[in-house]
């Protein structure tokens, strides 16, 4: 079947997931969402703390198998598939804390990242300093990753996932903890490797420039549902966003949950940073 956005559904640079499901002891974190990964588009997961965001990506990428639902790449339904077939497939992602191997250098990292793969993609990588050059991080090929700057350090993430060349790229707060030079420098390097790649990019983010910078359509989730979606302008113009956001950004015992800090951000602060970064 033909869609809209020009790609058939057994095209293998295509995600789709569908009506996916999950439960974690009673407690519904996502209850029937989808969403459609292209080419070249980069989506946004955004929404209120314990909304669901991080099980979807979980879901997607094999980390957590759904109740119910599929994930199809290339029509082929991976839902209940272990994370390895997701790699086969394309997809690669980056997670919300660090995960390098902090003794390793940076290109090292690279090249366990490639190590990994399955045999079916080794044909497929993309040379390690070129990903680096794209990234900014040609200069620190050579240095123990523990020994990067904050912001150096999640762009290593990112090129640790870019050298396996992707169809699918999955990011899971990138911005966490970033200063405003950091950010801009993520957005620079996200943008440069989706045009190098031709990948789809999937998100989750609380920095709301980031998503208004960066998404052509963005997915709101609150309580395991998506409530809205649209262009980032669309969905901050929408009524059922701001109540979301009113209802779950002011709860402290929200705040509490997710670590203390409250990062959903204000209707007010999804207008403001969105105008910034027009
Ligand atoms: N492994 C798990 N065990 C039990 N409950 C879980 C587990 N993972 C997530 N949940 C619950 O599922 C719901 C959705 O959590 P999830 O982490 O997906 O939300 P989120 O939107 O990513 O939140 P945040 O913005 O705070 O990262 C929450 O109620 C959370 O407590």
């Amino acid at each position: 079947m033909r869609r809209s956005g020009g790609q058939q559904d057994g095209d293998e640079r295509l995600l789709v997931a569908t009506d996916v499901r999950k439960a974690f002891a009673g407690t519904v974190a996502l209850a029937g969402v989808s969403l459609r990964l292209e080419p070249r588009s980069t989506v946004g997961l955004i929404g209120p703390n314990g909304s669901g965001k991080t099980t979807l990506i979980n879901c997607v990428s094999g980390v957590v198998r759904p109740d119910a639902g599929s994930v199809r790449v290339g029509g082929v339904d991976l839902a209940q598939r272990p994370s390895h077939a997701r790699a086969k497939a394309g997809v690669a992602r980056t997670f919300q804390n660090i995960r390098l191997f902090r003794d390793l250098t940076v290109a090292q990292n690279c090249e366990v990242a490639l190590v990994a793969q399955p045999r079916a993609r080794r044909a497929e990588t993309l040379p390690v300093a070129e990903v680096l050059e794209l990234l900014g991080l040609a200069d620190a090929a050579r240095e123990r990753s523990s020994a990067l700057s904050y912001g150096a350090q999640r762009r290593a993430e990112l090129a640790r996932a870019a050298v396996t060349a992707p169809r699918f790229l999955l990011l899971d707060e990138p911005a966490a903890g970033m200063n405003e030079r950091e950010t801009e420098e993520l957005i620079a390097a996200i943008r440069a490797l989706r045009e190098r790649l031709g990948c789809g990019v999937l998100v989750v983010e609380h920095d709301l420039g980031l998503i208004g910078a960066l998404c052509d359509t963005v997915e709101v989730l609150d309580a395991g549902n998506c409530i809205s979606r649209g262009t980032p302008q669309e969905v901050r113009a929408d009524p059922a966003v701001i109540e979301a956001y009113i209802g779950g950004g002011g709860e402290p015992d929200r705040a509490d949950r997710a670590g203390g800090t409250d990062r959903t951000p204000t209707p007010g602060q999804i207008e403001q940073t969105e105008e910034v970064s027009q």
